[in-house]
Parts: C-alpha cells; structure tokens; sequence
C-alpha cells in the first residue's frame, strides 16, 4: 500500500521528481515560544545529530517567533494548524500555536519513515476542535500499560483530548467518588497525565456523581476538592458525567447550578483548565422529551464555556446533519459528540474490528468534539480509533475502507494481511439490546449469497462461490495461525483477541468441513465422518473461553450463519435419501426469549451444560408497568436453581411476579428470596419444578428502573 499521512492533511503538496537524504547532522534555529513545549523534545527524538555549524537547518517556531517570520504568511488560521516545508537545506515548521507545531513535527516524524525525505510543502489544521477518546465503557477499564501505549498512539494520531471515565472505577463514581485516590493510584494517574503532556493530550479527568450526589453545600464542597486533588496531580481538564442514573441526581437545574459553581469557582478560576465537560442524563434523542425541558434547562442555564455531550439519535448511533440540527439548537451551543463506538460492552462476546463509516461528511462545523468510546481491548481498538482520527482531521477527504486499511498496517506492519482477513470477519455485533449493526465479510457476502442461494433452491453448487468461499476458509485459518504466531510484533493485541483468533481458525474449519459434506449427501457412509466433525467443532464453539461467560463469536454476522444453513441443508438432504435422523440444527438452544421490554428483546440466551441463561445487559433498563420477560425451553425440564438479580433492593424485587408453567396457559407463582442478606441476587422456589416457560412481570403498575444482572437457571442432572 502507497505511504500516506496520517491523518489526511489539509493540503499536501510534494515535488514528483526530487528528495533529499535524510540529514544527519543540522543547524536547530527554534523560537522561544517552544521552550516548555513538546514539540522541540520530540523533533530532538527524531533527529539527535544537532550541530551548530550544520549546513542543514530547521527553522521551528509559532507564528509570532521571529526565526519563522518570513513564514507567517502560510500558517494557516487555525487552531492547531501549521505549515511545514521541506526544502534542498532546510525544514521549516511553522505554528499557529504550540500544538500546532507539535503537530507539524509529528508528520515530519511520518516522512522521515521514508528512504528519502520527499520536498513537500503541508499546510495543514483539524476540522474539530477536540478529537480523541472518553474512555467511558462499562467492564474491565484499560491497565497503566493500554492507557501509555493510547496517549503516544493519540500523540502520533493528532488526537488532543482523552477523557478519563472507566464506569468500573469506584473512584470515579459510586461509592468513592468522594474520596481522593489512593496513593498507589494517585501515583499511576499521575503518571498518565504526564504522560497526556508529553503527547500534546489534554487528559481530562471525570467523575460520575449522579447516583448518590445530595445536591447540598457539603457534596458541593467534597467534589471540588476532589477536583483538586486531581489538579494537584497534574489533570487540567475536568468532566461531570450525569449518564445511566436515577432519582435526585437527574434534575437539570441542579446540575446545572453545580456545573457553573464548578466552572466560577475552579476552572475560570485556575486560568489553565481546559472547559469544563458534561454528560447530561438525556443524553440521546431517543430519551428526550423536549417539552419536559431537561435539555433547555441546561441549554439556557449552564455558562456559555460548558461543553454538552451528545452520542447522538439513540444512545448507539452514527453522527448526522439532522443530528445536529436537532440538539444544538436545544443546548445553544455546538455539541460535544460522545460516539459510543467501538465500544462493545453490551456485546461482550464480540469484537468490532471493521472500518468507521456512517457518520455525516460535512458537519465538521456542527460540534465542539468528536470522542470515541472504545472496546474494553485498547490495543484492538485502535482499528477503529487510527480512523475516528483520521475523520475528526480532515473529514471531507475521509475515505472510510481506506483508512481503516491503513489502521491495520499500523497496527501489525508485518501481519497487516493477516491481520485484515481477521478484521474484515469480526466487525459485526450480533443482535442487541441497541439494534446498532455493522456489516461484516463484505467482500464474501456475495459468494455467500450465491454459494447458499443455488443451494437451498435448486440443491446445486455454485462452483464459482463455492471455490471462492473455500479459498476464504483456508485463508480464515491461515490468517488465525499466523496471528497467533506473531511473536512480538504486537503482543498485546494478539494477547487481547488470542480467545477471537481460536474461535476463528474453529469458524475457518467448520466452513471447510460444511463444504466438503456439501458435495457428499447422497454418499452414505462418505457422509457420516463430516457430518460428526461439524458438530465437534460447533461444540467447540460453543463452549469457549471461560472468561467470557458469553462465549466468544467470531464470523456471526455473515459466516456463521450461511455455514450452518449449509450444515443443515445437507444434513436433511441426507435425512431424506436414507430415511435417518442425523441431527440438522447447527445453531442450537434450548432457550427461547420473549419480552416487550425494548431491551430485553433481543438479548441473546445461552446453554453451557446444564446452566441457562440470558445474557446480561449493562443499562438501566426502563421496564415499563405490565411489562414481561419469558423464557420458553424446548421441551419440559426439570429445575434445580434459578438465580436472578435486578440490581435493586429488597422491596424492589416486590415491582414483579415470578411465574412458571408446564404448558403455557396455566402459571403458578414461584416466590423469591434473597441469596444473600443486603445483596440483590435472588433464588427461586422452583427446585425440583418440571417447566416449560419462566415469566417475569412488572406488576407495579409504573415503570420500574432496574439493572439486568443475572437471568439464570440451572436443571436437574
Ligand atoms: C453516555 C453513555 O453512553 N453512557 C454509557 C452507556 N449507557 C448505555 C445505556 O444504554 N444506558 C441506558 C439505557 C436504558 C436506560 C438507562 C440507561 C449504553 N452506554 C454505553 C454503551 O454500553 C456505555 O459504554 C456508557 O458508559
């Protein structure tokens, strides 16, 4: 692949027929301006040799230095723009301010990867102000090591904010929020926003008060002054989250009144702060009501310097024109979009590896920032990350297969092919509580389509697709074993997706296996040792990883389920030839949800022997009153345990009724106690039961918040 600047600049032009060698030695003429900047420290680092009879020079400096003067002219009026020319003597790297040469200096590093330094002039700035990361997802937050490898990935990438806001930090919010870190802790952070420094990222720090904030002088007190130990530390942007919370802390005008004592009293008050960041409760168009005023409270309340976040239409959503006509407008001011992907948190057993796409190319001027909220995998979620810099830079040259090819090459240079095939086959998330779908296999999908098509309806194979998906499924466990073999190039990654790279090379095989017993359903005994290794592998499937009580999926959005049509179409085709009754359900539960609750719809149920359950969810789930839940087996069983956990109290648990039936029309109650006394989980009087449906109904007659913890039964051996 050609070599490209990343981000795509703004303008580029390069000599075709010229270069120069990279020199080793030059003569470093830099502005004051830059003396307490990153921007020399990192041009030291990429080129060492400086000598003050050089003939070669670099000129470095802001446009109000005098060493680049004669350049004033072409640094663009930006932001965080610069100019950089490379010339037969010299370099030149001029700042519309200090980031902006930071900037500059960054993509001189990119063209010194080259053999020859090309005479290039970059004029060059971001289209959104603030560009980067909010790692804001729930389940394991990112260790010290992610957190470092993202801020030199954000530095090189030319993103400028990253927000700290992992939802499983008892420090950030409930129960801790109040109380400083400890000094183990407080040491790593600081680490971090030194870090942030080093990489011209704004490190902002965030607390997440709502769920048990008293709107008094007290809290009001104990929060700035763990703001101020945060800024003792060294953090110099600070965020409010009020997302995913009930009850007293959700009124808008409290938060705003606090909002702008925060703003009077810390940042306007400290001068080196960056603007204060929130995250309103409604913070998506699908919760809002606008005439119940939340967002126009805020919109008219809160200073004018407070940035509002936004994730979109839904709370999984892409960015679009009509997006933003609809929330600025409400806030009077420009968004702070919180784009809530790659973020897989409510699929946990999935991982999203395909390109960024779907957000509008021409609202650069319609939001203050552009923050990603990525997959608990930080390595893996750089894919995604190379390209929302990539977009928030320059985003009418944004060229969304492109980009996310070169993400790739970034990632593993020396796998980078392998490393795509995975990528292409791992991008979709499977249903979801969220509806929110990624396309997947998009290159197969059309020998797919053909290979099942010619199939199923006229029980021929389609030899072109046919030959085209085998090639796919050695090329599937080809790229699984490569990776996994990768050594050192980046271990963590492999480290990250070794359970997804497994489950690949198994979805490669199984594909294999389903094509061969393809050709061989009139063949009797030919048939069997397939059709046996098909099932060994879809057994292997199943019960995978066991640190991810999902499981693992890998291929499930366009492989999966064109392989187990094909299992099952050939297995019946031999059924009915030899009259046996070979078993033809590849995708196989025994366990079948049905809800009107929104959320719960569409979560996915899971067998692993003899435990059942449905998947958990990680929102505040608005169940609404006659609201129910009900899971049907595929044939009587008998119960041993039942298990469930709403994340509510006690009295909570007396909002619902808890049923069983033999036969779908007469139900008995089956009553609920506490497992452990003060904890939420609860356990069913259903020992011994012989079922055929569990349902579970909001009998409160008001719609209930709850938490989606735990659905799960276990049968009697
Ligand atoms: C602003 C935001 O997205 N907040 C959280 C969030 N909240 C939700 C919800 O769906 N929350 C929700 C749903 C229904 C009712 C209340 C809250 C999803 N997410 C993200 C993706 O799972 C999660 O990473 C994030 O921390």
């Amino acid at each position: 692949q050609e070599f490209r600047l990343q981000p795509t600049p703004q303008n580029y032009t390069v000599q075709q027929d010229d270069s120069i060698s990279i020199p080793r030695q030059y003569r470093l003429m830099a502005g004051n301006s830059l003396n307490n900047g990153t921007a020399l420290p990192l041009l030291r680092s990429l080129m060492p040799e400086e000598a003050p009879d050089a003939a070669f020079r670099i000129y470095i400096g802001t446009k109000g230095d005098k060493v680049v003067s004669s350049y004033r002219k072409r640094i663009p009026q930006k932001s965080e723009g610069y100019f950089l020319k490379i010339e037969k003597d010299r370099i030149i790297i001029a700042g519309a301010d200090e980031r902006g040469t930071y900037y500059g200096v960054q993509t001189l590093a990119q063209l010194l990867t080259l053999d020859k330094l090309p005479l290039a002039e970059v004029a060059d700035y971001p289209d959104v102000p603030y560009r980067g990361v909010v790692e804001g997802f729930y389940g394991t937050p990112w260790s010290q090591e992610d957190r470092i490898r993202q801020l030199d990935f954000y530095g090189r990438n030319k993103m400028n904010v990253y927000l700290y806001g992992p939802k499983d930090d008892p420090y950030h919010s409930t129960p801790h929020w109040r109380k400083p870190y400890p000094a183990q802790e407080a040491e790593r952070l600081k680490q971090l926003v030194d870090r942030a420094r080093d990489n011209n990222v704004i490190f902002y720090w965030a607390i997440h008060p709502g769920q048990d904030i008293r709107w008094n002088e007290e809290d009001r007190e104990l929060l700035l002054q763990k703001f101020e130990s945060m800024y003792q530390l060294g953090v110099r942007g600070f965020a409010v989250f009020f997302d995913d919370i009930s009850g007293e802390g959700t009124k808008a005008d409290k938060q705003a009144e606090l909002l702008n004592y925060i703003d009077n009293h810390f940042v306007q008050v400290k001068k080196d702060v960056a603007p204060l960041v929130m995250c309103p409760t409604e913070y998506n168009k699908s919760w809002t009501k606008v005439e119940g005023g939340y967002l126009t409270t805020l919109g008219e309340k809160l200073n004018k310097d407070i940035q509002i976040m936004w994730t979109g239409n839904r709370v999984i959503a892409t960015i679009d024109r009509p997006t933003l006509d609809f929330i600025n407008p409400l806030i009077k001011r420009k968004a702070y979009i919180w784009w809530n992907f790659p973020v897989s948190d409510y699929v946990r057993d999935h991982l999203l590896m395909g390109p960024v796409y779907g957000n509008g190319l021409d609202i650069e001027d319609g939001m203050s920032a552009f923050v990603s909220n990525p997959m608990e995998h930080a390595e893996a979620s750089k894919i995604s990350l190379y390209s929302v810099a990539d977009y928030t830079w320059n985003m009418e040259k944004f060229d969304s297969d492109t980009s996310w090819r070169h993400a790739i090459k970034d990632l593993m240079p020396l796998h980078a092919e392998y490393l795509e095939t995975f990528a292409a086959h791992n991008s979709d998330l499977g249903k979801n509580g969220h509806g929110f779908r990624r396309e997947e296999s998009i290159r197969l999908q059309p020998a797919l389509s053909a290979l099942l098509k010619s199939y199923l309806e006229k029980g021929e194979i389609d030899e072109t697709a046919y030959n085209q998906v085998d090639e796919e499924c050695r090329k599937i466990i080809l790229s699984a074993d490569m990776l996994l073999a990768s050594g050192n190039e980046n271990r963590p990654l492999i480290d990250e997706i070794r359970p997804w790279l497994t489950q690949f090379k198994l979805v490669g095989e199984y594909g294999k296996t389903v094509l061969e017993m393809m050709r061989l359903p009139q063949q009797e005994k030919a048939f069997l040792p397939g059709h046996a290794h098909a099932q060994a592998l879809q057994t292997l499937m199943t019960d995978n990883d066991a640190r991810y009580p999902q499981g693992v999926k890998s291929g499930s959005g366009q492989l999966m389920p064109t392989f187990d049509a094909l299992f099952e179409a050939s297995t019946k085709q031999y059924n009915q030839r030899f009259h046996t009754a070979l078993n033809a359900r590849a995708v196989y539960s025994p366990y079948t949800l049905e809800s009107n609750v929104q959320q719960l719809a569409l979560l996915p149920t899971q067998q692993k022997g003899k435990e059942g359950s449905i998947a958990p969810s990680n929102e505040v789930i608005l169940w609404q009153a006659g609201g129910s839940l009900t899971l049907s087996m595929d044939r009587p069983r008998v119960l041993a345990t039942l298990r469930i956990d709403l994340g509510t109290k006690e009295e909570g648990y007396t909002h619902f009724r808890l049923e069983t039936s033999l036969d779908g029309k007469t139900w008995r109650n089956a009553n609920l106690q506490s497992v452990w006394k003060g904890y939420t989980m609860q356990k069913a009087d259903v020992e011994g039961q012989k079922v055929l449906k569990i349902r579970l109904t909001n009998t409160s007659g008001s719609e209930q918040k709850v938490y989606f913890k735990a659905f799960r039964l276990t049968e009697q051996e």
